[in-house]
């Protein structure tokens, strides 16, 4: 039977961690750390997170704004506001909540970022200075899976790791940091993807699988190997009687898998949580080397 990995209780440390460096900032009366997170549209999911992170700035004794825009905003509207951001020396860090409406290029967005105020790490200059193992901004979902496996001591060097989904903002980046040199990482990586001729032949294999392809329960413990690491990223909204409505779902059949594997996270409860600690975490080291405040 596997144990939890808890990404709640360990988000919840983290930003304890924080609230003290911003406690110490505030004592020498320095202006507090400053996010700003831009949301466009009326998307259930979206808005929640984006309430989420509000929520989780008061908590760490960040100051917080919501910049809100209708789903029928032109790009240009967007690029200007990103402008105007980027030259804001009252703000340390921002983020473009994704996915964006159709009329908006969503690649366009992201170059706008000002690099040292990207702290979901989406830039490509972020990106590229992650897979050259330099100092940046990891993209929040990934760091948080990583901060998640070093807190519980999860033994990553030489171990098998296989991925499920290619995205730009998980799959991808998390293929690339579990292979790099430093810890946690060393692991020897495959990403597979919706055109992988056989995922379980993959899996099976696999001494750790990462998920994150929206696809409820699509991973059953038939799937994986005996101590098995499990970390689940998909959280999907599936409609049902509750008074919510609805119910989240991961992409990891949780009781047929804990049943085999060593290490499992929850959904609610595991990656989702880490997320939102480490954009907090990214916001604070943005804070820290920007070149306002010394
Ligand atoms: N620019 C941008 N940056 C993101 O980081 C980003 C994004 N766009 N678009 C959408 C995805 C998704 N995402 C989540 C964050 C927290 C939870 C989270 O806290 N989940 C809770 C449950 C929350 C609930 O109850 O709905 C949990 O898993 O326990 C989930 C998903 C960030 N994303």
């Amino acid at each position: 039977m596997a144990e939890i990995l808890d990404g709640l209780k360990v988000s919840k440390e983290i930003k304890a961690e924080i609230k003290v460096e911003v406690d110490k900032i505030l004592e020498s009366k320095r202006r507090a750390p400053h996010l700003v997170a831009i949301l466009v549209g009326n998307n259930g999911a979206s808005k929640a997170y984006v309430n989420a992170k509000v929520k989780d700035c008061e908590e760490v004794g960040f100051q917080s704004s919501l910049v809100k825009f209708p789903s029928t905003v032109s790009e240009s509207e967007l690029l200007e506001k990103i402008e105007e951001l980027n030259k804001d020396k009252s703000v340390d860090g921002f983020i473009v909540q994704l996915p964006l409406p159709d009329q908006v290029d969503q690649e366009k967005i992201i170059n706008a970022i000002d690099p040292r105020k990207d702290v979901d790490g989406f830039h490509p200059t972020n990106f590229g200075k992650m897979a050259l193992e330099m100092d940046t901004f990891l993209p929040a979902t990934p760091f948080g899976i990583l901060t998640l496996l070093e807190r519980y001591n999860i033994e990553t060097k030489g171990k098998d790791c296989v991925i499920i989904g290619r995205s730009k903002i998980v799959g991808r980046p998390m293929s690339i940091l579990m292979g790099r040199k430093d810890f946690p990482g060393n692991s020897t990586v495959t990403l597979t993807h919706s055109y992988t001729k056989d995922i379980e032949e993959y899996t099976k294999k696999a001494d750790i699988v990462i998920t994150a392809l929206g696809d409820p329960h699509f991973l059953k413990g038939e799937m994986i190997k005996d101590g098995a690491v499990i970390v689940d990223v998909g959280i999907t909204r599936v409609d049902n009687d509750s008074p919510k409505g609805y119910y989240l779902a991961g992409d990891v059949d949780f009781d047929s898998c804990a049943a085999k594997a060593s290490w499992i996270t929850p959904v609610p409860g595991g990656v989702g949580p880490m997320t939102r600690a480490m954009l907090m975490k990214n916001t604070i080291i943005a804070y820290k080397t920007s070149v306002y405040n010394d």
